[in-house]
């Protein structure tokens, strides 16, 4: 009995554990099913927050390229977007960085250049850059992707760049700090000055950009290269419009150019005094180029024959200018090629400094050459042009010439550049504006716009 209440109590024993050992079994299973369901719920929502930063920034700052909503200009107070800016990636700041703007700058032939490429993400700056890494000088960028016209064609233009291992450091031309760390990393034999604030007619409306890029910050850069040492040589990039008011026909190198029309074309006429004062105090040798209405794939879309091709594309109206006189107003366009040939054939001719660390210790090269196409064209006929490779009648209104700083006319004579260092321009404005247009479809992605054939070579 006693046995049997034993193995009675001992059965209910082990049913009780065997119970207890169940239901702790079943605890355990279901906290870990509870774990895993919080542990996956914890991971989603890191998953999202992920994507929706990444979608983020990638639409901040890669909108489509294809994109023919193309508000080009926003003329409003300048601004410097992206949040790569303010990243240690592109202005500055530990060792991967350093690593890329060396070997970014570090050339790859014998001989070869190691240049810092002011302006890098603009128009001439992009062709230069890219003409230049090409043939195996080292290049490095410098720009400030600033917002006078959309920095959506900057980006590509850097993009573009980067995969030609052209790295570009975002950073303004007021940098001291920045640009003398540039110096620090890399001995550069030069520098080619684009950045600046362009655009004739805009300075009536932002006069201090004009002084904050072309004088301000081009003095600042000036100052950190006389520091250097070695002192690299500069070639900059002065205008046609230092001309002015000037009537003398073509315009030479010798005419004055003391009566500038526009801020524009006295803060470049000021550029090229102030490259007279550190070149005669600093032995900085410098060359300025005049550059006449440069045009060609990639271009700036605040000018004319840009803004004229999307305006006539969307059937919207466009303004030609004509003289107070009822005269035909003209450009020397030049054609982007053409150009890229002069600023390189500057490089290649332009000595060295003869001063190192902020003393003179000689003489040094100063120039001033004219990169113009030698034969000027109206902007009627540019529009004539146009309206042939596009196969749409532009709507016309032909007006007075605001008084807003252009000039009448431009028309260069580069036999100084032809006789240094063989300048001549080979490309005439159809055949420029059509290598433009072919471009400009495709970048926008609207080739169905333009009927087929007539940008056929
Ligand atoms: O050669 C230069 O030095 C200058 O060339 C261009 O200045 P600009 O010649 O005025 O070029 P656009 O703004 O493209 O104008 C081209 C022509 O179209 C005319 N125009 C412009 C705008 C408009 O609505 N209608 C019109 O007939 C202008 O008067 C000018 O004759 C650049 O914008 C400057 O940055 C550069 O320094």
């Amino acid at each position: 009995m006693k046995q049997s209440s034993m193995a009675s109590s001992s059965l209910e024993d082990t049913s009780k554990t065997t119970k207890l050992e169940r239901y702790n079994s079943y605890l355990r299973r279901v906290n870990h099913t509870k774990l895993l369901a919080a542990s996956s719920k914890l991971l989603f929502r890191v998953t999202l927050l992920v994507a929706l930063i990444l979608i983020f920034f990638f639409t901040l700052n890669y909108p489509p390229l294809s994109s023919s909503d193309n508000n080009y200009t926003h003329h409003a107070p300048l601004h410097h977007t992206n949040f790569l800016s303010s990243s240690f990636y592109t202005s500055g700041g530990g060792a991967a960085w350093e690593k890329q703007v060396r070997h970014s700058a570090t050339p790859r032939r014998p001989n070869g250049f190691s240049i810092l490429v002011t302006g890098a993400a603009g128009f001439v700056g992009t062709h230069c850059a890219l003409a230049l890494k090409k043939r195996g000088d080292g290049v490095l960028g410098l720009d400030n992707f600033n917002s006078y016209y959309d920095p959506t064609l900057k980006r590509a233009r850097q993009a573009m760049l980067f995969k030609h291992q052209v790295f570009i450091v975002e950073a303004d031309l007021n940098d001291a700090d920045l640009l003398t760390k540039l110096f620090d990393i890399v001995p550069f034999t030069h520098i080619l000055h684009l950045a600046a604030q362009a655009g004739v007619r805009y300075a009536m409306e932002n006069p201090q950009s004009y002084v904050h890029s072309n004088i301000a910050g081009y003095i600042n850069l000036l100052e950190v290269a006389k520091n250097a040492n070695p002192q690299p040589a500069i070639v900059w990039a002065s205008s046609s419009s230092v001309y002015g008011l000037n009537t003398e026909n073509p315009f030479s190198e010798s005419h004055r150019t003391d009566q500038p029309a526009s801020l524009y074309a006295a803060t470049k006429k000021a550029g090229e005094e102030i490259a007279h004062t550190y070149n005669h105090i600093y032995g900085l040798s410098l060359t300025g180029l005049r550059f006449f209405t440069v045009y060609g794939p990639w271009g700036r879309p605040d000018m004319a024959y840009f803004f004229f091709t999307k305006d006539i594309l969307q059937g919207k109206p466009i303004n030609i200018y004509k003289t107070h006189d009822e005269k035909d107003v003209a450009r020397d366009f030049t054609y982007i090629d053409d150009v890229v040939k002069g600023c390189l054939g500057a490089l290649d001719t332009a000595e060295k400094s003869t001063g190192s660390g902020g003393k003179k210790k000689g003489p040094a090269q100063l120039r001033v050459y004219n990169l113009g196409n030698t034969s000027p064209v109206s902007v009627a006929k540019l529009v004539s042009i146009l309206e042939g490779l596009l196969n749409v009648k532009a709507k016309k209104h032909v007006i007075k010439m605001p008084r807003n700083g252009d000039v009448p006319y431009t028309h260069a004579n580069v036999s100084l550049a032809y006789h240094d260092f063989g300048y001549k321009p080979t490309t005439d404005l159809s055949a420029g504006l059509r290598k433009f247009v072919k471009w400009y479809v495709g970048y926008f992605g609207i080739e169905s716009r333009v009927k087929k054939g007539s940008l056929d070579d």
